[in-house]
């Protein structure tokens, strides 16, 4: 249906749509933890310069100096698993799990980690970051004297902290399957959104040396649990996964406080595809100053793969869904085999998005913080195992998530940093594999293009839309409920409102807002709750209508 003529284009946090972060109203009046959050970054830290935790790897003349590895984008190395000093069952477990050889950022890595160092690793999505964590983890616990049976409460000797639930899922089943031939090592999974009783009773009667988690609940262990400090106590290594993201202003506090509550003698490794300067200057909170900065991505290329397919598309929103629906049926008759994720801006507007999809007969799931944690778990697995299937979902599958062969990601709406730009892409593309990506933006938010201006993105022209598409669009979204895109245009208010781009100008951003609405099928704007209105700083604007 669509032919894009692409030309050439030099065109935050990241919204954590996910439950275990700081909690603000805006969670509960916005929606999306993320929305807020993403765009309180954390300014620069000039007074903390990286060169304070330089190490050996920043030269005489203060540069720092990169270990680089790898070539380009190729998944593998040569270097096998087998010729780096890992023990015999650790070793069968690689080997069962199917990995041989290791990826570039595995290669460069696990020496300097089994050495003890303290690492900071930003390497490609896809390629491999949780197996170069988790192994020299694995060797740290299996030379630790094995635990007393009688031990009420044994240490934990390992704390994965991960930004999203179903980062932390995945990391610990990917742990559960190395240590197939370590029976004695247990691994606990601590998430928000499921039972802390349960997590309590679970840690007590099944002793783990790893524990996964997200920030907000393992703080609450550390708060209620009781015994659970003095477990930590005996932290060996702490991992911080998507580091950027943990140690962006939106989790800092939390793991500050984790931080302090870990002996001061241990290991501490930080992974990411992304690592922007000001995370550089502040991950002195959590590690030694003689740390390495591994960084596979080679200087002068891009942080995302050559064989992904990056295009943008400009339209107005009221052209965006029959874009959208347009997109999707070319890309399904294209792919038998198609697995999209279309990735929106608040957890209400996915869920709208959601069930537009759906109305127009595609084969559509939902996943964001607004949904029961059971929901999540079963649709984020369904996903991993299936083909023929589009999720719809907020930034909680931004990051991390490995779902295989995903064909394709659009991203509707500014993301909320370069950063999260990166990592939703990410979702496709995974260990070598092909994939595109489409960013579609509203002519006002352009203005992003220009950070992701050295990536390799083009422009698409902007696609025809024929007579039946429109009709059908605007039949589906005629049966959509009303409630739904109420909740909808008052999560994108609060997410605009939080952007420092675009709510700079309130009186813009409700002429926006009401394009939004508009763009929905409704005739008069939304009425938002007083209160709300008022901690977003939007009382008394014009075009607001207050209930
Ligand atoms: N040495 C290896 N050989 C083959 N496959 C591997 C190897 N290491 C990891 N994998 C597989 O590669 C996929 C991607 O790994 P992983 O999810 O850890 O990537 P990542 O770098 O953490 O990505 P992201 O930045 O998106 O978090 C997983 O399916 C994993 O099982």
């Amino acid at each position: 249906m669509f032919d894009f003529g692409s030309s050439e284009d030099d065109g935050e946090l990241g919204e954590v749509d996910e439950d275990d972060g700081p909690s603000g109203f805006e969670d509960d009046l916005f929606d999306d933890e993320g929305g807020e959050k993403d765009l309180v970054k954390s300014p620069a830290n000039n007074s903390a310069p990286f060169e304070s935790i330089k190490g050996e790897s920043v030269n005489q003349d203060g540069v720092v100096c990169t270990r680089e590895s790898g070539g380009g984008d190729s998944y593998l190395s040569q270097t096998r698993f087998d010729e780096c000093s890992l023990s015999p069952l650790t070793l069968k477990g690689v080997k069962a799990a199917g990995y041989e050889r290791m990826t570039a950022v595995q290669e460069a890595t696990l020496p300097i980690i089994l050495k003890g160092k303290d690492v900071l690793a930003k390497a490609k999505t896809g390629t491999g970051k949780t197996v170069a964590f988790l192994l020299p983890a694995i060797e740290v616990v299996s030379k630790l004297p094995p635990i007393d049976r009688d031990q009420k409460r044994p240490p934990i000797s390992v704390v994965v902290v991960c930004p999203t639930r179903e980062l932390a899922d995945q990391a610990s089943a990917e742990a559960n399957k190395l240590l197939k031939f370590h029976p004695s090592i247990g691994v606990q999974l601590v998430i928000g959104g499921t039972r802390m009783a349960l997590e309590q009773k679970r840690m007590h009667t099944n002793p783990c040396q790893i524990l996964v988690a997200t920030p907000g609940r393992l703080k609450d262990h550390m708060e209620n649990t009781p015994g659970f400090a003095t477990r930590l106590m005996g932290v060996k290594v702490l991992i911080l996964e998507e580091a950027d993201r943990l140690l962006d202003m939106g989790f800092r506090t939390d793991i500050e406080r984790i931080v302090a509550a870990l002996p001061k003698q241990r290991q501490t490794l930080l992974f990411s595809a992304t690592v922007p300067d000001e995370v550089r200057q502040v991950c002195h909170i959590a590690m030694k100053r003689d740390l390495e900065f591994v960084n596979t991505v080679q200087e002068g290329s891009e942080e995302t793969h050559s064989q992904v397919k990056q295009m943008h598309i400009v339209a107005p929103l009221d052209k965006q869904f029959s874009i959208l629906y347009g997109l999707l049926t070319d890309h399904i008759s294209e792919n038998v085999d198609y697995k999209v994720i279309v990735f929106c801006t608040t957890a209400k507007v996915t869920s709208l998005v959601a069930e537009l999809l759906a109305e127009l007969k595609l084969n559509v799931r939902e996943i964001h913080s607004r949904k029961p944690q059971s929901y999540r778990t079963r649709i984020s697995k369904e996903f991993k195992e299936s083909k023929g299937l589009i999720l719809v979902s907020s930034d909680v599958s931004a990051r991390g998530v490995d779902y295989p062969n995903v064909t394709l990601v659009v991203q509707i709406g500014v993301p909320t940093d370069r950063e999260q730009y990166i990592h939703r892409l990410g979702r496709t593309g995974r260990r070598g594999n092909e994939g595109s990506g489409i960013l579609l933006l509203a002519p006002w938010e352009e203005y992003f293009l220009r950070s992701i201006k050295d990536l390799p993105i083009t422009e698409a022209t902007l696609p025809l839309i024929d007579l039946d598409t429109k009709r059908k669009v605007e039949k589906a979204l005629a049966h959509v409920e009303v409630k739904d895109k109420e909740l909808a245009y008052q999560a994108w208010l609060g997410y605009y409102n939080s952007n420092k781009y675009i709510g700079r100008d309130k009186y813009q951003l409700v002429s926006l807002a009401n394009e939004f609405s508009r763009s929905l099928g409704l005739n008069n704007p939304p009425a938002v709750p007083k209160l709300v209105l008022r901690k977003m700083g939007l009382n008394n604007i014009p075009g607001l209508r207050s209930k």
